[in-house]
């Protein structure tokens, strides 16, 4: 396992899917420098999705091999599907940066937390889920694959209390603003500790 360096730090967007995480991280994360840890998966590419950007899309068997290579941080099935963080890709992020962020369900977010402890930040994005069936509407996603969101909503939710950071996202600016200003916060803490 990589052992992480004073100043360097993961900060873990999570919450319930479609509350608007992955807008907040990217939009907030632009604001400093740091780097997006892209996670595997075995589903298939939805239309507005591409390779490298949002996902690094695998076959099944590629997956069980790196898994059988032990090259993933954490690995997740959910409904069928599985999703992985390699460990080679998070100390790359971490040598060229100093930061990463990564946007994960709540049991990538504990296994992360669990490993680097403190060096590890978690912003937690939620949103009412009738907000989420609206924007998931708008955004064109089937009805099926909303259902598939909303069973999983009070999982996730659960979490909110454990993580350091909790945003209810309503107006997309003012959570970007506060996540960011949070962000900046901390790399000056770790600059002005360790100098
Ligand atoms: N504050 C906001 N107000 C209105 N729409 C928003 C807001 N934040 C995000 N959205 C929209 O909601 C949809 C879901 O956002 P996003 O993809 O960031 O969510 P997510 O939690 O990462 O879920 P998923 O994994 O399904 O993408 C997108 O269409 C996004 O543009
Ligand atoms: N624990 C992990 N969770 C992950 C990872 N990559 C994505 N996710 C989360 O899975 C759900 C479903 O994602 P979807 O894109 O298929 O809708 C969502 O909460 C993602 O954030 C991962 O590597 N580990």
């Amino acid at each position: 396992m990589y052992e992480l360096k004073d100043k360097e730090m993961i900060f873990v967007f999570t919450g319930p899917t479609g509350a608007g995480r992955k807008t907040i991280a990217e939009l907030a994360g632009a604001t400093i420098p740091m780097k997006q840890v892209i996670s595997y998966t075995t589903r298939e590419p939805r239309a507005n999705e591409a390779e490298g950007r949002d996902y690094h899309f695998i076959g099944a068997d590629e997956f069980q091999s790196a898994m059988r290579n032990d090259e993933f941080v954490e690995t997740v099935e959910i409904d069928g599907v599985h999703y992985g963080i390699k460990s080679a890709d998070v100390e790359a992020g971490l040598r060229q940066y100093g930061c990463i962020y990564l946007v994960l369900n709540r049991y990538g977010a504990d296994i992360l937390k669990k490993l680097y402890g403190d060096k590890v930040k978690r912003f937690f994005i939620y949103a009412s889920p009738d907000t989420i069936v609206s924007r998931l509407v708008e955004r064109g996603d089937s009805r099926d694959r909303i259902d598939r969101y909303v069973s999983h909503y009070d999982e996730e939710m659960e979490y909110r209390g454990e993580c350091e950071h909790a945003y209810e996202n309503l107006d997309s600016s003012r959570t970007i603003y506060d996540v960011a200003k949070e962000l900046e916060n901390y790399l000056q803490r770790g600059l002005l500790e360790l100098d």
